[in-house]
């Protein structure tokens, strides 16, 4: 994906101020910021969903401009809450989802059968997700967002509230993802994650910070880690300016 000069104005609010940027296929990408920084409004540009004030962009080749449809369909999204019906089974679920996108019963069937495994919930197809741990609900929802086999995955704030195991073999379903050339957009306020990612931008106040490999970042910052990194930005170089506010 590539965005160029990418703006959005909320009436006098400039919430994205003109961003550039590019991400090859296949790339693990974290959007990192303060809240309010611009990160939803910018993913919200780059999936078709909301018309920039200014500049473009191409996402999986499409125009965001003009193809805004076409990458809506291919995309696969999962919220922080995981949006997934907790009264259904897994395999209901996963059944429901499929047939929003469109798969025929035998289609949905034979991608479960795939999933199952690739997800790592096997064993558990007909529990309710209601009643399943929250690394059990988050693979679900990750299932379920590839169910219709998207070559670009959005996923907010994917691991909020899942505990450490979890969050690993987590990043080790989304490694995979990549290594078969699906692209990943990430958010996180975790920054052992975000150095799992290997392109980051970190917004401030709707401009780019910075973009770049992890190690680039810490490089060019001086820091050894990006959570450093991120605090120095988000604070000015002030933490204690930052934290008495
Ligand atoms: N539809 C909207 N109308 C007016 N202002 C908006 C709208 N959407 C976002 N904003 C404003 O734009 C700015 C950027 O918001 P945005 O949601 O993109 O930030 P964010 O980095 O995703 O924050 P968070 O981490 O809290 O989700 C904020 O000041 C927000 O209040």
């Amino acid at each position: 994906m590539a965005v160029h000069n990418l703006a959005k104005n909320f009436g006098s609010l400039q919430a994205v101020r003109g961003i550039s940027f590019q991400v090859p296929a296949g790339s693990i990408f974290g959007l990192l910021g303060p809240n309010g920084s611009g990160k939803s409004t910018t993913i919200r540009m780059l999936c078709g969903l909301m018309r920039p004030s200014a500049g473009g962009g191409q996402v999986l080749g499409l125009d965001i401009l003009t193809r805004a449809e076409e990458i809506k369909n291919n995309i696969g999204y999962m919220s922080q809450k995981f949006s997934l019906y907790e009264d259904l089974t897994i395999a209901e679920n996963l059944h429901f989802f499929g047939n929003i996108y469109g798969l025929t019963g035998h289609q949905v069937t034979a991608r479960c059968a795939e999933l199952y495994t690739r997800m790592k919930i096997t064993g558990r197809e007909n529990q309710l997700v209601g009643t399943l741990s929250g690394g059990w609900k988050q693979r679900t929802a990750l299932a379920c967002a590839f169910i219709h086999q998207p070559r670009l995955l959005v996923l907010d704030e994917p691991t909020a509230g899942v505990d450490p195991v979890s969050r690993r073999l987590f990043w080790e379903l989304l490694d995979g993802l990549a290594a078969d050339g699906i692209t990943i957009l990430v958010t996180t306020h975790y920054m052992d994650e975000a150095e799992r990612c290997h392109l980051v931008a970190l917004m401030e106040d709707g401009n780019l910070h910075a973009f770049g490999t992890p190690r680039q970042l810490m490089a060019e910052a001086g820091m050894d880690s990006l959570e450093d990194v991120f605090i120095d930005m988000a604070t000015g170089g002030d933490v204690y300016r930052q934290e008495s506010r």
